[in-house]
């Protein structure tokens, strides 16, 4: 029996994916087991192309080996590379970039770092790349533009030198956050002590700060707990006047410069974009930026606005919205569905609402997003300890654990990377976790099922078979994409195997790296598929990524297929 599965538009909608039920139900199933057995597609063996290698081997459902996981950082083993490559008998390949964070075995879980004074530098921003992030993260709540674009300058620069690692960047709006203004130094505040907020500028004494937002007064209540920096601090409002807001505190501590202000149950009255945020976001289309994380995000007319705003200035930049206030929860599923994805903004999600219902929402926000095809990020405090330890609490680990099972795309570091003092030991931690947690997963199982969209498109019903026949097969999936729509398709998916994603164009490059299981690769592509596969083959087989007589699972579909005019959609297996 041949297993080449070359198919034109003949495969029809399965009856293997229910698409009833609610987006919750939907989501729920994302995560079950699957409860139907292994099917492949087969042709009789007929070989239409001279360069498709046919391979006789009884098909088997296979859980994917085996991953052995070296519990060590290179930095500090640098034999590292050799050893993982010498674990799976892959020759040593010309390796002068240095990239450490080139594993065989891949993560599949994207890091995204946020970068501040401790990383800011082009030395740090290498490290970092080199450590495994995946992703760099601008916080407009910090910094100006210039220092912004220093970063934004040097990792386009790493990009353009690195030959087989790509880092996207994320422009993250400072919003309608309200914080604490400038002090002088940090303040002690003591349990049952005065402190006072004004919206008067520019105070900062032992016993009185301004906030940013004036109508801070009109939105707090007397009885309403305040919460500093998510609840490091809180101080009870006791009373109000035209200009100040008198409180008491209840959880005392440090109150240093600029710091978060949430009244618990309550969102600001404010607009989720500012004004500072427009400047911001036209300072990322004015230097494609990826991606914005837009902060407070209520409803989903916000994200049409912005992606109006997008459009009509011709960027293509995908939107994150921050799912951080009391209010976008009853709104979740319209304003994941107008945007390009999510993040769990823990800090402020957990002020805003009890504590103990954010990893609650956490699970339905990573079920929602992967119900739905959108990338989900997880954030806040997840090596915290780090800033100031060189390890991390035990409980941290399991939250990056938890984070990679529950399947979301990215993890990301805050403060950690921002102004710690481990900024790289804290990506090393998260790596070595997450591709730890990664091996436990099971493999070659049926791919989760995209609910309604799966029966509407050609292009997911591809990347849900070839998902299928790489991980009945225990292959990579190779994908060649121009706007990087199959590429994140097949990841939702969520294939055992690599997903190597060649692209012509360097912007959708970066912009792949954010997603979970993808490898982005630029590539050109000429007229001929078949020379465009062979070089996609070569490249991999000489960057080491895969090894001579291997199998890989290689689709081309999506809504523009590439050289439609000689095959539709098809899926392959070709031996390297
Ligand atoms: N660009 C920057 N410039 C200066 N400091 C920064 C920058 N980005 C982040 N930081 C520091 O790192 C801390 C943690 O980052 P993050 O969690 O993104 O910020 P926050 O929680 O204040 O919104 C910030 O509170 C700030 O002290
Ligand atoms: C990621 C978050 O937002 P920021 O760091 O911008 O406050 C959060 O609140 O968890």
């Amino acid at each position: 029996m041949a297993q080449i599965v070359s198919t034109t538009r003949s495969i029809q909608s399965t009856p293997f994916c229910p698409t009833s039920g609610s987006a919750n139900e939907r989501s729920r199933s994302l995560l079950k087991p699957p409860t139907f057995a292994s099917k492949v597609l087969s042709s009789n063996g007929n070989n239409k192309c001279p360069q498709l290698a046919s391979r006789t081997c009884k098909i088997n459902a296979r859980k994917s080996a085996p991953v052995e996981v070296i519990p060590v950082s290179p930095e500090d083993d640098p034999k590292i590379e050799e050893h993982l490559l010498h674990l799976r008998g892959v020759p040593q390949v010309d390796n002068s970039a240095g990239m450490w964070s080139k594993p065989t075995f891949r993560r599949k879980t994207k890091i995204v770092c946020t970068i501040g004074p401790s990383t800011n530098t082009k030395e740090m921003i290498w490290k970092l790349a080199e450590a495994g992030m995946n992703v760099a993260r601008l916080n407009m709540s910090h910094g100006d533009h210039a220092s912004h674009q220093k970063v934004i300058d040097l990792v386009k620069e790493y990009n353009a030198q690195s030959k087989d690692n790509v880092i996207a960047i994320m422009l993250d709006t400072k919003g309608p956050e309200v914080r604490s203004g400038d002090l002088p130094q940090p303040i002690m505040l003591a349990p049952g002590q005065e402190f006072t907020f004004t919206i008067q500028r520019g105070v900062g004494t032992a016993d009185c700060v301004s906030v940013n937002y004036d109508d801070f007064v009109n939105d707090v209540e007397a009885g309403d707990m305040l919460l500093v920096d998510g609840g490091m601090m809180s101080l009870m409002v006791k009373s109000k006047t035209e200009d100040s807001v008198k409180c008491e505190v209840v959880d005392g501590g440090e109150l240093k410069s600029r710091r978060h202000l949430n009244v618990r149950g309550k969102s600001a009255t404010l607009p989720s974009i500012t004004e500072k945020d427009w400047d911001d976001i036209k300072f990322g289309v004015d230097n494609q930026v990826d991606f914005y994380a837009v902060s407070f995000v209520k409803s989903a007319e916000v994200v049409h606005e912005l992606k109006n705003y997008l459009k009509s200035c011709g960027a293509d930049i995908h939107v994150i919205v921050k799912i951080e206030s009391a209010d976008s929860i009853p709104n979740l599923h319209s304003i994941i569905t107008a945007s390009d994805g999510a993040m769990v903004a823990r800090g402020d999600l957990g002020a805003e609402l009890p504590i103990e219902e954010v990893p609650l929402l956490q699970e339905e926000i990573i079920n929602l997003c992967r119900s739905m095809g959108k990338a989900v990020i997880v954030a806040t405090n997840m090596l915290e300890s780090m800033i100031v330890h060189p390890t991390p609490t035990r409980a941290e680990v399991s939250d990056i654990a938890i984070a990679v099972r529950e399947g979301s795309d990215g993890i990301m570091l805050s403060g950690e990377t921002a102004h710690g003092k481990y900024p790289l030991k804290a990506v090393k931690v998260m790596h070595t976790v997450a591709l730890r947690t990664e091996a436990t997963i099971p493999g070659g199982q049926m791919p989760p099922n995209i609910g309604q969209v799966f029966k509407n498109h050609m292009s997911e019903m591809f990347a849900y078979h070839a998902t299928m026949m790489s991980n009945t097969l225990g292959t990579s999936t190779v994908v060649f994409t121009r706007t990087g729509f199959m590429g994140i398709l097949l990841s939702h998916y969520r294939p055992s195997g690599t997903i190597f994603a060649f692209t012509d164009d360097k912007r959708v490059q970066q912009r792949l790296a954010l997603y979970q299981g993808v490898c982005p690769i630029y590539m050109e592509f000429c007229d001929d598929p078949e020379a465009t596969f062979r070089r996609a083959l070569d490249l991999l087989q000489n960057q080491g990524m895969v090894i001579e007589g291997e199998e890989v699972a290689l689709v081309q579909s999506g809504r523009q297929p590439i050289w439609r005019s000689q095959s539709t959609h098809n899926i392959q297996v070709r031996k390297v």
